[in-house]
């Protein structure tokens, strides 16, 4: 395809002097195009196909970047920016140097608001909104959320604030039925029944029976009728938050959302336009397989098939589901859940094992959290398995209701790190520094996928939180059979050797190893290496017992340096009596980019080159 119409669309106002019947034509072209530039890339692709018609009604009838559109997440923002200057960019998408795979606001005036993380929209929206009217401004503010995104505490809230005030503003509900797994809970529940259309009828029908049977019912009848049709009309539950409620419309039909939409920017007030949308639409595979479509890596533009890496060891994330499967085999006290990402953190894999003990609560990490304490105080034995990037949100809940309480709930952290193509909103950086400090809570952070089922079977030995932080990515194809619990707060010696201390943690243990080494072997320079293991409790004597006075001491973390576990370790070196050249191999205070994984740890001076030559310039 030549993609002539499309690529003859500079920005939003070239899209503007096209004639309406032409849109259906660019919504063909921009669908191709996404489907045949993501190919050998990979990338968020379902979502954005499924709002191709919606972002150029957005972009048709708006003025941006002065009208603000707010992107939930982000993810389905391709055609948003295709749409506005960024088309020939696309294939850079995700990749180093690239554009964002979520919107960016120091990537173009058209994103008014960065994300990357769920339900931010309505409040960020709301916030320009507000901020427009203490500004005597006038201009649209409209946030596009999903279904899966609305059923994030933030949203709610942010629709409790805004319902009650009158500031114009609206609130796209992109509904396709989806989270990044088929949408759960009750406000999903309604939604299905607001478009299937049945509610009103079947509840007011039955209220009318149960009423009719009461005597001298009839007037009452008629009038909690009408208070049930104000119950369950169709989109109420909004108006009883104060939003004016529209819809449902079909989002994929221009001859419905332009009206619509332009009718809602017609309106004062909050406004809430509930639009229904096919996630993956126009690619059959994805359509299909939404889940898998949501986000991959390359595949096959002919056949529609993801391209699988072969003979390679099993994912942490898999390791993980299975070993708490095999462990909820053996104690039936074993829960899992999961904030919406029961494919990504691998807990379909555990509720294929476990359906009645395995929980996906939504974009809800907050509630996660303490959902999980209630049932360690119930008497159960939850894992929380939520990526480090996403815990950050459950943070008072795991210090208020699990740590205070010393609940034994343990947290599993997947894409701990440095995660790649998602870039800074998602880095699992901050999770040591967060979680070591926080009292009776233990920390563990495996070398390998055998250490990691380890440390599940040890997390179970303790009463009380622990966390476990593992990367995005595969094991090292190690031998597994050991599964006995660890000693708590034992460090592992890998190395000996007389000219200095390593201390590695977790996922740079294998490339901290790789550089002793080759210091040993070319250099001639012989170092301790310490597995860590345990981030808190710190193995305090062994740290002790293999410093060496005068000597170099390195400690290597993919996480920030600010909080993290080598500054603990340096107080407790000189505290000893320790002195030497003191070298911290962490993340420093910036947030990184995006790429792949490789490329961000050879910036970072995290892989196995950098810790040489960073042990390389100490011993100099
Ligand atoms: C706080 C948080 N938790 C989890 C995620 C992972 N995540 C990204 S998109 C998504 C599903 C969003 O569903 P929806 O808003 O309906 O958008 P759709 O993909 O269906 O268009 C999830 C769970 C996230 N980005 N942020
Ligand atoms: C947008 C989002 O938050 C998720 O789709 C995320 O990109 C998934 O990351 P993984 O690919 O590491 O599961
Ligand atoms: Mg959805």
């Amino acid at each position: 395809m030549s993609y002539e119409l499309l690529k003859s669309l500079c920005g939003p106002d070239d899209l503007k002097q096209l004639a309406p019947e032409r849109l259906p034509e660019l919504a063909m072209q921009m669908r191709q195009y996404l489907i045949e530039t993501l190919a050998p890339i990979g990338g968020h692709l379902g979502a954005g196909l499924g709002v191709v018609e919606l972002s150029i009604a957005l972009h048709y009838l708006l003025d941006s970047p002065r009208d603000k559109i707010v992107w939930d997440v982000g993810h389905q923002a391709y055609p948003h920016k295709i749409l506005t200057g960024r088309l020939s960019a696309m294939p850079t998408i995700r990749q180093y140097g690239g554009l964002s795979g979520f919107t960016n606001r120091s990537e173009s005036e058209h994103d008014p608001f960065g994300a990357g993380h769920a339900s931010t929209s309505i409040s960020a929206a709301y916030g320009m909104a507000v901020g427009r009217d203490l500004n005597h401004q006038e201009h649209q503010v409209v946030a596009v959320i999903g279904d899966g995104a609305l059923t994030g505490g933030m949203a709610f809230e942010a629709l409790n604030h805004a319902g009650a005030r009158n500031n114009k503003m609206l609130v796209i509900l992109n509904d396709n039925e989806m989270s990044i797994a088929p949408n759960v809970g009750a406000m999903s529940s309604y939604l299905a029944r607001i478009i299937s259309g049945r509610s009103y009828t079947q509840a007011k029908d039955t209220a009318r029976r149960i009423l009719e049977k009461l005597p001298g019912a009839l007037d009452a009848a008629k009038r909690v009728e009408e208070h049930v049709k104000g119950m369950i009309t169709p989109g109420t539950l909004f108006e009883e938050m104060g939003f004016r409620y529209i819809g449902p419309v079909d989002g994929h039909d221009f001859g419905h959302l332009l009206p619509t939409l332009q009718n809602c920017m017609r309106l004062n007030g909050p406004t809430l336009l509930h639009v229904i949308t096919r996630k993956g639409l126009g690619f059959s595979p994805a359509e299909e397989d939404p889940e898998t479509w949501h986000g991959l890596g390359p595949y096959d533009v002919k056949s529609g098939a993801p391209f699988k890496s072969s003979g390679k060891a099993p994912a942490y994330t898999r390791v993980f589901a299975d070993m708490l499967a095999d462990l909820a085999d053996q104690d039936v006290r074993v829960v899992a859940i999961t904030a919406a990402m029961p494919g990504g953190t691998g807990l379909s894999r555990f509720a294929v094992r476990h359906p009645e003990r395995c929980f996906d609560v939504g974009i809800a990490e907050q509630h996660a959290a303490t959902f999980a304490g209630g049932l360690a105080a119930a008497g159960k034995r939850p894992f929380v398995a939520i990526y480090s990037t996403f815990m950050q949100r459950a943070y008072d809940q795991i210090i208020h209701d699990i740590c205070i309480q010393n609940l034994p709930v343990t947290f599993c952290m997947d894409r701990a790190g440095i995660v790649g193509a998602d870039g800074a909103t998602h880095t699992g950086m901050f999770d040591i520094a967060f979680m070591r400090n926080l009292p009776n809570m233990t920390v563990m952070a495996p070398k390998d996928e055998a250490e990691l089922r380890r440390m599940l079977v040890t997390s179970l030995t303790i009463d009380g939180p622990v966390a476990i932080r593992y990367p995005r990515g595969n094991g090292y194809g190690v031998d597994t059979t050991d599964v006995s619990p660890l000693v708590v707060g034992e460090a592992e010696l890998l190395e000996g050797g007389d000219d200095g201390l390593v201390i590695a943690v977790g996922t740079r243990v294998r490339d901290a190893l790789q550089a002793v080494e080759t210091l040993r072997r070319d250099d001639g320079v012989a170092m301790t290496l310490l597995n860590l293991r345990f981030i808190k409790p710190l193995d305090e004597a062994a740290i002790r017992a293999h410093l060496k006075p005068g000597k170099p001491l390195v400690v290597v973390e993919e996480g920030v340096a600010a909080g993290g576990v080598g500054q603990e370790i340096a107080v407790l070196a000189l505290q000893a009596g320790w002195h030497g050249p003191f070298a911290h191999v962490a993340m420093p205070d910036a947030f990184p980019v995006h790429g792949t994984q490789a490329e961000l740890l050879r910036d970072l001076e995290l892989d196995a080159q950098g810790i040489l030559g960073r042990i390389r310039q100490l011993v100099a």
